[in-house]
């Protein structure tokens, strides 16, 4: 598609894509690139430097050069934002058109409308889902489902979940849309059409443009996010401060600078949420091959309650209660089943207790993957909130973390066994077949499997084949080990689905499973090299 000097559209226009790409949103997409895409590129330049200084033996702490924000008693972060003030339920998931209605339909105060982990970034679902949002706002999403005949539409308004946009995060791309010759940054075009097409929808209805943000490393990439913020409001005439942020601290290196983002985002912040799964993917990338101090037990061993990670969800409620900003937990894979009773229960009384943990902490509220779970949720938060929308006064200095507890990986109980590395194996393969197909989000063994929970089991591989870990059985795990359990892995994936086994979709995922688990060099996210294989 033609477009303004130096944008070119290069993806497919399908039916009604113009609505969304038209010449006013593509100029803002177009300043927000050239304005701050030279200082994404230094940022993620920066994370590069980090992660070498970890590799050669170093470690993370609290910043000295920042000690003043932190010492600093007086500022707070802007007041709850209207839609925003009551999140004891969060619904999370794609924006294709049925989980739209849905999702909005589903009793959750808060629907994460997600073009990130739970997302495909194919051209479709990318533009697509804006034009899904935007409906949604005109109330002109009715769906019916061709296969079932079943219809959908959206209740009334004042009974819908408020929309929190996720953006994809810094490190990928939008290809389809070329400024000045370069890829843009795909966070900015999320955030830019979303900001353009609703923020004056959302305004009308009392609302506003509100957001998650994923994968931040540094209060570097939150300045230049609130950066973002500022240049979009200015160009639409919309006051400064109307955007709300909630910041997903889900890195390690994150961690230890919530403090620090809430600062710099301090006049558009609605706060922290514990990404837990990307979390711990971040501890086996950032510390990948320094040895046996940092390898965790398998995925399913490692749980809330691992000294870790509850220093790192405590730290997290204590900063934003401290600063006046809402403290969000995070998602229990459990995904509850309408057809096995079992595995329903099951999924109920696992997401009971971790929600019953995190509104006992001191969390506002809290995620879930499906509407089934919205009930379970509520009820807990309801028990420890009963009327008040947060529990935001409740400062908890009593909680005192290091950074030798944010960082003590060994004390983890668990351990690794072979029916935990062929689970990776099994898990990853047939994830990155359903992302390849479209849908970033899947429910795989009864578990919600998504990009963050994908890169948890990729990467254990690489780091227990990296750092020649042994099983609790005694064998070690080796490359050649892995590639024979990987062909048996896929001979059972292709027994158990029979006709259903799509050849070309497996052979692509096994490519990809061997670039990101088995070669030498470490890839920074699957995501990468898995969007490259798309036109
Ligand atoms: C690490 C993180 O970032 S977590 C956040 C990112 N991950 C997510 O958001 C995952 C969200 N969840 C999902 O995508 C889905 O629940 C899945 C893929 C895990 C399971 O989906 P399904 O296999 O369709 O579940 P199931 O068949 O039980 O769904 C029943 C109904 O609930 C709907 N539903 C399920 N999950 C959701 C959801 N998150 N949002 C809206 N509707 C949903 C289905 O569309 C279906 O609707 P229908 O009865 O009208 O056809
Ligand atoms: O985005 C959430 C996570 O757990 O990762
Ligand atoms: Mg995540």
């Amino acid at each position: 598609m033609a477009g303004l000097d130096g944008i070119e559209v290069t993806g497919p226009l399908g039916d009604r894509y113009e609505e969304i790409l038209t010449p006013e949103a593509l100029g803002l997409l177009a300043s927000l690139q050239r304005e701050l895409g030279a200082r994404r590129r230094e940022l993620l330049g920066a994370r590069a430097d980090r992660q070498r200084a970890l590799s050669e033996g170093g470690t993370l702490d609290f910043l000295p050069e920042t000690a003043d924000v932190r010492a600093d008693d007086a500022w707070r972060v802007a007041d709850p934002a209207p839609g925003l003030e009551d999140r004891r339920v969060e619904i999370t998931g794609p924006t294709d058109r049925k989980m739209t209605i849905n999702a909005l339909n589903s009793g959750a105060k808060v629907w994460l409308a997600d073009f990130e982990d739970a997302n495909t970034p194919l051209w479709t679902n990318m533009i697509e889902g804006q034009l899904n949002l935007r409906d949604a706002l005109d109330r002109s999403i009715d769906f019916t489902d061709d296969k079932s005949g079943k219809s959908y539409a959206l209740k009334d308004d004042a009974e819908l979940a408020t929309i929190v946009v996720r953006p994809r995060g810094w490190h990928l791309d939008e290809k389809h849309l070329l400024v000045d010759g370069e890829p843009m940054s795909g966070s900015l075009f999320d955030f830019g059409l979303y900001f353009f097409h609703c923020a004056r929808r959302q305004l009308a209805k009392g609302k506003g443009p509100y957001y998650y943000l994923p994968k931040m490393e540094s209060h570097l990439e939150a300045r230049l996010w609130n950066d973002a913020f500022n240049i979009a409001q200015d160009a639409l005439g919309v006051p400064r401060g109307t955007i709300r942020a909630t910041v997903l601290i889900e890195t390690i290196p994150a961690a230890f600078e919530m403090e620090e983002i809430l600062y710099e985002l301090r006049d558009h912040s609605a706060g922290l949420n514990a990404g837990r799964w990307d979390y711990l993917f971040s501890v086996i990338k950032k510390f990948r091959d320094r040895g046996a101090d940092f390898v965790l037990p398998e995925r399913n061993a490692i749980t809330m309650t691992a000294p870790f990670m509850r220093a790192y969800t405590e730290l997290l409620v204590r900063t934003c209660h401290k600063r006046g900003a809402h403290a969000i937990g995070g998602m229990a894979a459990f995904i509850p089943s309408r057809r096995d009773e079992r595995v329903n229960k099951m999924a109920l009384e696992k997401v009971r207790a971790d929600k019953a943990r995190e509104s006992g902490d001191g969390f506002d509220g809290s995620w879930v993957a499906h509407p089934d779970l919205v009930p379970v949720c509520r009820e807990v938060f309801d028990g420890v909130l009963g009327d008040r929308p947060n529990q935001r006064e409740r400062l908890r200095e009593d909680v005192r973390v290091t950074a030798a507890d944010l960082l003590d990986i060994k004390a983890t109980p668990g351990e690794i066994t072979e029916a935990g590395l062929r689970n990776n194996i099994d898990v990853a393969l047939r994830y990155l077949a359903t992302w390849l197909d479209g849908a970033g989000a899947v429910a795989i063994h009864n578990l919600m499997e998504d990009a963050a929970t994908a890169e948890i089991s990729r990467s254990q591989v690489w780091q227990w084949i990296r750092n020649g870990v042994s099983t609790a059985e005694g064998r070690k795990i080796t490359r050649e080990w892995v590639e024979e359990l990987l062909d048996e892995e896929l001979a059972k994936i292709k027994d158990e689905l029979g006709q259903a086994y799509n050849e070309p979709r497996y052979d692509q995922a096994v490519t990809l499973f061997k670039e990101v688990t088995l070669a030498d060099e470490y890839s920074e996210f699957l995501t990468i090299p898995a969007y490259q294989s798309f036109p």
